[in-house]
């Protein structure tokens, strides 16, 4: 059962990000073709889709670390195309990415981790960095001695969570997190998901949330978008979608793991 206020696209009616007929190839390879997407101030927006739909390049596309070939892409009511190297990356300071691999130096300690983007971005002295990396850490759970471990003496759910503490370092506007529970087992799935929602409603941040997980989507997600066919087939309510008439769609919501994903969070 979703526990948290459901802050349905109604309530959040203002976008953060406006994507609109996004183009994006590798050579002969179309992955986007006349994409639209919008992610509304505040929620929790879950991107599903196939294998190879492209849900990982639209992230990248978003982020700016793939120019799309056409198309384009407003984010907190600024157009992108627009913008010199110099006020790109003032918009993408606002930013905070989980990506699914690499998410944390592993020579680094997790407190020199998080202090890592407010040195190199926000200028801060190391002491002060060091200082709020440890604040970060406590808003995702984790307890001050873990400031000094390295991430292989973690398990996966800590990683994560330090992971996230590290996205949210520069006090993001908007949060990405590319299957940010892959890996993990059920509970640790469903606590992360719940951490997510609870720093959502104290933080106020919007989420990009790309994830295979239809616990996931049942837990945290306010809206999904389904990836099919080069571009976004459907942006709506989780209830909508899974009864939207598509193939994919209900093979993925009605089939044994959607179902039961359905029943778990119904009870
Ligand atoms: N750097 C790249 N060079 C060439 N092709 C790429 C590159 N990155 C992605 N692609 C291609 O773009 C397509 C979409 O890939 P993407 O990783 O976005 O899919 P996805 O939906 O995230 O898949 P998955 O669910 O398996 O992670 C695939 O056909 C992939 O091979």
């Amino acid at each position: 059962m979703v526990t948290h206020s459901n802050k349905s696209s109604e309530q959040h009616s203002q976008p953060v990000i406006s994507v609109r007929g996004l183009v994006n190839r590798f050579g002969a390879n179309v992955v986007h073709e006349n994409l639209d997407l919008t992610l509304n101030q505040g929620e929790i927006l879950g991107v599903v889709g196939g294998s190879g739909t492209g849900k990982s390049v639209l992230l990248r596309s978003i982020v700016g670390l793939k120019r799309p070939n056409d198309g384009t892409i407003e984010v907190l009511g600024t157009r992108l195309n627009d913008l010199s190297e110099e006020q790109r990356s003032q918009v993408e300071r606002r930013f905070g990415v989980l990506f699914q691999r690499g998410a944390l130096f592993s020579s680094l300690n997790l407190q020199e981790n998080i202090a890592l983007p407010l040195i190199e971005h926000a200028k801060l002295g190391r002491e002060e960095a060091e200082y709020l990396a440890r604040l970060k850490l406590s808003l995702v759970g984790l307890s001050p001695n873990t400031a000094l471990q390295f991430p292989e003496s973690l398990s996966g759910g800590m990683v994560k969570r330090a992971a996230l503490a590290r996205a949210l370092a520069l006090d993001p506007d908007i949060l990405f997190l590319d299957e940010p529970t892959a890996g993990l087992d059920p509970i640790g799935a469903a606590a992360f998901d719940e951490l997510l929602v609870t720093l959502r409603d104290a933080l106020g941040f919007s989420v990009f949330l790309v994830t295979h997980d239809l616990d996931t989507l049942y837990a945290a997600c306010d809206r999904v978008a389904v990836l099919s066919q080069k571009r976004v087939l459907v942006t709506d309510t989780l209830a909508r979608v899974a009864s939207y008439d598509d193939e994919w769609i209900q093979d993925y919501f009605q089939g044994p793991r959607g179902r039961a994903a359905q029943h778990a969070h119904q009870n």
